[in-house]
């Protein structure tokens, strides 16, 4: 048990996809997962455990944003031993190429340089995701043919910005495809802990064109991101 998860030790897998939403937590849990068993109701962050092809999975909830995703990365690799962690995010497509629905797999991202993260200089270095887990995700979604795309993208701890998007313009230069709120940290927690990590994103607006899905789509929105997720959790 830790201040934020009731779950004790053993109760997940050491591989954890990271949805920033319940709801999709519980749905991925329920479609995909075998025997799924909830480890966590805390403060509605659901947190599931089963099985995936045989192999123990589990799914956590992380909430919005880089201060509360890290709290719940932390106590799973501090407290939990995790091994690997594998964001199933949602995102803004920072490019009108970038189609609704498609995937981003981020392969390096450009945080903010945010007050929140500082205690391990989350921000100071750079860092990524694992070369193996990056290089299975984007075999298996060329093979499963599923829309991605992979590349530079940028993370915010802000969604209503007083400059509006105009605030992405320098890192839209560098090529940034998306904007998520949690990548910046998961690559940088994971690697100060000496975990593996890897941000799988479906792009739910576009920040240029302004093209927007609707909540009540998103689940089965999700069902590519979700599948090689859980195939890269595997194999890996
Ligand atoms: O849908 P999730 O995984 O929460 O991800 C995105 O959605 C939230 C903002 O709406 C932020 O957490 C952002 O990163
Ligand atoms: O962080 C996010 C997530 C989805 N859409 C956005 O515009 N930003």
């Amino acid at each position: 048990m830790t201040p934020h998860n009731e779950a004790g030790r053993g109760d997940y897998a050491e591989t954890v996809l990271l949805p920033g939403d319940p709801e999709r937590a519980e749905w991925m849990a329920e479609t995909f997962l075998e025997a799924p068993r909830c480890v966590n109701r805390r403060r509605g962050a659901l947190g599931f455990t089963g099985l995936f092809q045989g192999r123990p999975v589990s799914i956590q909830t992380t909430g919005i944003g880089v201060s509360s995703f890290l709290i719940y990365a932390h106590e799973l690799l501090d407290f939990h031993r995790v091994k690997t962690l594998i964001r199933t995010g949602t995102c803004g497509a920072l490019t009108a190429e970038v189609g609704l629905r498609s995937l981003v797999i981020s392969q390096s991202v450009r945080g903010e340089s945010a007050g929140s993260g500082q205690v391990y200089g989350l921000y100071d270095a750079a860092a990524g995701p694992d070369p193996a887990l990056l290089a299975r995700a984007l075999a298996r979604a060329g093979e499963l043919g599923i829309e991605h795309y992979a590349g530079l993208t940028a993370c915010s701890d802000v969604f209503y910005h007083p400059e509006g998007r105009a605030r992405f313009a320098d890192v839209q230069a560098e090529g940034a495809l998306a904007v998520d709120m949690e990548t910046s940290a998961l690559y940088r927690i994971a690697s100060h802990f000496g975990a593996r990590a890897l941000s799988i994103l479906s792009v739910v607006d576009n920040v240029v064109t302004g093209e927007q899905t609707d909540y009540s789509e998103r689940q089965a929105l999700f069902t590519d991101m979700a599948r090689l997720a859980l195939d890269v959790a595997i194999e890996s």
